[in-house]
């Protein structure tokens, strides 16, 4: 078989019931035709939950959009919206018929505003929550260990600082429909790492983080970004242990070849941290220390 790539087509089917989409790989050679069949990624259902990966293309921002479906009110959450999409994100909740109670950031991005303060004018009864570690505002304030339930599903908090002070990383239940998922936010990008230059920023810290924190999670957890800029979706933790160019060294050249990145300064930062800082544009009330940790 010399399966080219320029014979290789793809059909996206809606089977066996609509809103669950398998992608069928269609092979085929001079005499011979092969298939496989496989879950769409960036939209899936599996066992109650319900996942959507969303992109908002002037900052390569993935909003992530998460619900029990298996539960009467579906309550859903959304992970790193972004304000420019915060209309389109909640058309696409109320359509799908989901109750969104949790509008919840990794970390406080400096290159746009999140959509959390916007979502909370606009969704009633709707929580924000970040991490206690960002000195930042918001109803709810998580640390390492909490649990964010939606529905019968949750979320459990990983601090993985580095990227900012107060990054942390979301991973569905070792309980939960397999395989895991890890919203890595900018601590871990597909084949890449968020930079260290600002905002409390440490490469020896994101260096642990990533290896304590992330590499030890099966290795087939599917890895959710919050940003690509190379047209990636989702990797694995064996993928990036394996292929991640920077995180595969050891520590001290880890460190040399962020030091040496040059990349320029977000175009929105100045803009985005002190919004960020308040959740984009809110009024809260007093923030409590955390979600629900059992
Ligand atoms: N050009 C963009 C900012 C691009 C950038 O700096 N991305 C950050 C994450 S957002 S703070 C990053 O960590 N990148 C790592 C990398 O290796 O690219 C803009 O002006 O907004």
């Amino acid at each position: 078989w010399n399966l080219s790539p320029q014979t290789l087509t793809k059909t996206t089917l809606s089977f066996p019931k609509p809103g669950i989409k398998f992608q069928t790989h269609v092979f085929s050679s001079a005499s011979k035709t092969c298939s496989y069949t496989t879950l769409c990624d960036s939209s899936m259902t599996r066992r109650g939950l319900l996942f959507r990966q969303l992109f908002e293309k002037e900052s390569s921002t993935y909003t992530y959009l998460l619900a029990d479906v298996s539960h009467p009110r579906k309550p859903a959450v959304l992970i790193d919206p972004v304000d420019k999409t915060v209309e389109r994100d909640l058309h696409l909740v109320k359509e799908l018929g989901l109750k969104l109670i949790y509008a919840m950031n990794t970390h406080v991005h400096a290159d746009h505003v999140t959509g959390t303060g916007l979502l909370k004018t606009k969704v009633p009864g709707m929580k924000s929550i970040i991490s206690k570690a960002s000195n930042s505002k918001a109803d709810i304030l998580v640390e390492a260990g909490d649990k964010i339930y939606f529905g019968d599903l949750f979320l459990e908090v990983r601090a993985t600082p580095g990227h900012t002070l107060g990054c942390v990383t979301y991973v569905t239940g070792s309980d939960q429909p397999q395989p895991r998922m890890a919203f890595t936010g900018d601590a871990l990008l597909i084949r890449g790492c968020g930079r260290t230059d600002f905002q409390g920023g440490s490469s020896r810290q994101l260096y642990e983080s990533v290896h304590s924190q992330i590499f030890t999670l099966p290795e087939d957890t599917l890895v959710y970004p919050a940003h690509d800029y190379k047209g990636f979706t989702v990797s694995t933790v064996g993928e990036e242990k394996l292929y991640n160019p920077r995180l595969t060294r050891d520590e001290e050249t880890f460190e040399k070849i962020m030091e040496n990145l040059n990349l320029p300064y977000p175009k929105m930062i100045d803009v985005a941290v002190p919004a960020n800082m308040v959740c984009g544009l809110q009024d809260t009330a007093e923030p409590v220390q955390a979600a629900s940790s059992n």
